[in-house]
């Protein structure tokens, strides 16, 4: 630590550190410690040297995103996007086989109006965190990830995913008799292209991690044991770049798909609900999940 301090100091006389943004950022870093923070759901350590947050998702069985789950998750990113050490952050999986399993469906069955738009708003919320954070951000995946648990790898500015054919990867609701909103749909075409999306979409389409690499779904392949590894290398080269330039061509190339939803986010919420609440979707969603319980028996 006093190693640290003398360089940082020595660093500030030269006049390093205040050159661009970027560079009083890493000396932040220099003087941050590691950081850990810990919800029922959720873990998350930074470390000061490297201004790299790991965030791993602990819900079992499958880390569906609940109500609870994305607020944990929310409030967690907010505040590492506070901690001005932090630059970049991993997501990853604690579970074995599963990354994440979406929105929880559990959510959208059986309950009233107003959860559901609760449901709903807090969905919204956690993509545009996670769409707009000012960090660079990379998903290591290392299990399954179908549907919302896809989208949250799609918003990640790289996806490194394990090289196992157990594990796919897709935004599958049509299998589930439900559709994918329009900045689901947005966020899958920004990255894979309007042919591919259209194709995926319809047929609830699973790629396996060879096909996802071969359409771009996803950016590196590595094996299950070097996922986070990868994920590590790659995210020193981003940070590599300055921080202000990098953002804001992020923030260029995102705003209009950002916008979109901020400009409809209440009259989305409205059509989930009125979609959410017909009793055709409740029954769809109900044997869908009866179907998981009994793919185990
Ligand atoms: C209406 C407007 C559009 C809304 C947009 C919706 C977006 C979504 O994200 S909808 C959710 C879509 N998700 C899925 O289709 C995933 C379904 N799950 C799976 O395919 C698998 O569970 C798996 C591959 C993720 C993991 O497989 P495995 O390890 O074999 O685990 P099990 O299938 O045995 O599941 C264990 C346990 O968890 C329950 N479960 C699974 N997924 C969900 C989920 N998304 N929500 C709630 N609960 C889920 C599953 O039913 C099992 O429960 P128990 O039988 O009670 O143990």
């Amino acid at each position: 630590m006093a190693a640290l301090l003398k360089r940082s100091a020595s660093l500030l006389r030269a006049g390093a550190l205040q050159k661009h943004g970027v560079l009083t950022k890493q000396a932040l870093c220099l003087f941050s410690t590691n950081m850990r923070m810990f919800t029922n759901k959720i873990s998350v350590e930074m470390d000061g040297t490297t201004g790299v947050a790991v965030l791993t998702m602990k819900s079992p069985p499958v880390n569906s995103l609940s109500l609870d789950f994305l607020t944990e998750f929310t409030i967690s990113l907010e505040k590492l996007e506070m901690d001005k050490a932090c630059r970049g952050v991993i997501l990853t999986s604690a579970l074995p086989r599963v990354f994440s399993a979406g929105l929880d469906i559990t959510e959208m069955c059986g309950k009233s109006a107003e959860h559901y738009a609760a449901f709903w708003r807090a969905v919204q919320e956690f993509w545009l965190k996670l769409y707009t954070s000012n960090m660079v951000t990379v998903a290591a995946i290392n299990g399954s990830c179908p549907a919302g648990g896809c989208l949250m790898a799609l918003v990640c500015d790289y996806r490194v995913m394990a090289d196992d054919p157990k594990f796919s990867i897709g935004l599958n609701e049509t299998k589930l008799g439900i559709v994918a909103p329009f900045w689901f749909k947005d966020t899958m075409t920004n990255t894979i292209g309007n042919r591919e999306t259209e194709k995926a979409l319809q047929l609830g389409y699973m790629y396996s991690p060879a096909d996802a690499l071969k359409v771009g779904l996803v950016d590196q392949l590595a094996s299950a044991d070097k996922v986070e590894t990868v994920a590590s290398t790659v995210m020193s080269e981003w940070l590599a770049i300055p921080d202000h330039a990098r953002h804001l061509t992020k923030s260029m190339m995102r705003k209009p798909t950002r916008d979109r939803l901020v400009t409809h986010r209440d009259a989305d919420i409205t059509s989930f609900v009125n979609f959410v609440t017909k009793d055709s979707i409740q029954k769809s969603l109900q044997m869908y999940l009866e179907s998981l319980k009994q793919r185990k028996r």
